[in-house]
This record gives structure tokens, sequence and C-alpha cells, in this order.
């Protein structure tokens, strides 16, 4: 056999494998998943004009879209893999780019997750907004007494989810001009909120994680649902969340205890 034949079937042989990583029959496969999700994603306004993306982690495999791409558009020939344990990539489609959001996805991998979604919501952007205008730069969006709530799980390596009288916190981190600068921050936002499953980022829109694909999805939709309740209730002049001052506090205690008081006792202490 001629040098040049057999360095072409050697190479096709390598193409063929890589591509056996993305191309399955079932719907399940995350290189199919990924592609159908951004689909479901792009028609909820939340991938528009190539913007945010996701990531599964199967086993050692980590699946990432192309970047820059329409993300409703994909195929799953399209999707990068990377080994977890070596970050090294394992399918790299020729002429692409894997997206700018990898760091911060690696990011929640090192957290355990097993997909990651970033949005660009307009109802996470306006959170980001209101919290900064009515409680300035360094505070999280917090949120309670609203049903959906009870979609939120409690945080990393605590059974459940939240319960409806339970209060919300997610963290904000400022924007940067490049995606993968935000990786820092994200990280330091995990350690200071560490029940948090996601990460709002101003101006920008949200990095939220799961166990696996069901979690994160089901999490992204609460979330949004309450992010977009939330800019309503502003709109409205309804409060998110009683005051957190000491009085506040000593309020909620005391409302906690008066079903144990005789009727009346309350309305007398404060009228
Ligand atoms: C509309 S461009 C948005 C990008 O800069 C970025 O914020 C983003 O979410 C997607 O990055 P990408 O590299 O295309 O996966
Ligand atoms: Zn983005």
């Amino acid at each position: 056999m001629a040098a040049e034949s057999f360095e072409e079937d050697a190479s096709s042989s390598v193409a063929a494998k890589e591509d056996e990583l993305v191309i399955s029959d079932s719907a399940q496969h995350p290189a199919n998943l990924i592609c159908e999700l951004c689909r479901k994603f792009y028609n909820w306004g939340w991938v528009t004009g190539t913007g945010g993306g996701t990531s599964i982690r199967h086993g050692d495999h980590i699946f990432i879209a192309p970047s820059g791409v329409q993300k409703e558009m994909m195929q799953p020939r399209d999707i990068f893999v990377m080994d977890f344990h070596t970050r090294n990539y394992l399918r790299r489609p020729p002429s692409l780019k894997p997206s700018a959001c990898t760091p911060l996805f690696l990011a929640a991998y090192d957290q355990g997750a097993g997909c990651c979604i970033h949005t660009h919501s307009q109802w996470a952007v306006l959170v980001t907004l209101l919290v900064e205008r009515d409680l300035g730069k360094d505070a999280c969006f917090e949120i309670e007494c609203i049903e959906q709530i009870k979609g939120v799980p409690k945080g990393k390596g605590k059974q459940g989810n939240l319960g409806y009288y339970d209060r919300l916190r997610i963290p904000i981190i400022e924007n940067t001009a490049h995606e993968e600068d935000l990786k820092d921050t994200l990280e330091g936002a995990i350690k200071k909120y560490p029940d948090a499953y996601a990460v709002l980022v101003r101006r920008h829109g949200i990095y939220i994680w799961g166990d696996n694909v069901v979690k994160a999805k089901t999490l992204c939709e609460s979330l949004d649902y309450i992010f977009q309740l939330a800019v309503e209730m502003r709109k409205q002049k309804l409060l998110w969340a009683k005051p957190q001052t000491t009085w506040g506090k000593f309020q909620a205690w005391f409302e906690s205890t008066t079903t144990t008081l005789p009727s009346g006792y309350h309305t007398q202490l404060y009228p």
C-alpha cells in the first residue's frame, strides 16, 4: 500500500472513531440532547443570536457546543468532546471553536454537576439590574413565599428542595468583556454561596447547573419563572422578601411563634 493512502486510511479511521462519540440513535445521547435542548431554549428566548449554551457531562466525557453558532441549528457532529480528567479534547469538529463558556461549564463540573446551562434570558438580566439599583452591587437576588421556590434544590449534598417559606438566594457577579474571564468570580460566588446551583451575571444572563440534565433544565425553568414574576412584582411595588433587618428577623421569628400564643396577644404587643 502506498504511504499516502495508508495515512489517508489512518486519518479517516481516527475521524470515524471520533464521530462515534457523538453519533447515536438514542435521543438520550448527550450530543443529541444538547441539540434538542438548545432548540427548546431558543424558542424560550434563552439562547438568542448565538448567545447562551448547554453542556453535558456523561461519565468521563464532557460534551460542549461550538462557539458563535446559531445554537438552535446545531447538529450532533458540531459537538466537541473533552475528557473530564485530562481536559484534553477527544473530538474537535474542524473549522469550529469550542464555546467561550467552556471554563464556566468546567467550574460547574468541578462542583460535581452533570449538566450546565447558560442563558441570556431577559428576565435574568432584568433581575440583576433591579437588584443593583435597589439593593446595591454586592447584594444577591433574594425571594421567599413563592410556590415555585419548591422547584429549587436545597444545596449541594443536601436532600430535597427548598420549602415555600425558605428564602431563595442567587449570587450575582459582574460581567466581563470576555466570557472566559468570568471563571474566577463565578468560583468565588460558589465558595461564598455553597448552596447555590446558579450564578447570575449582571447585564448578561445566568449559569445554572444540576446533578443531571433533568435537574439542570427544571431548575432553569423554575428560576426563569421566578425571575419573570420578580420583575412583574417590582412593577407592582410588591416586595420579594421581608427586609432582613434585626427587627425584620425578630418579626419573622415572632410570627412563627404566634400560633402557640393566645389569640389577640400578637396584635396587642405589635399593633
Ligand atoms: C451574542 S454573543 C454571546 C457570547 O459572547 C457569550 O456570551 C455566549 O453566551 C455564547 O458564547 P459561545 O462562545 O458562542 O458559546
Ligand atoms: Zn453568554
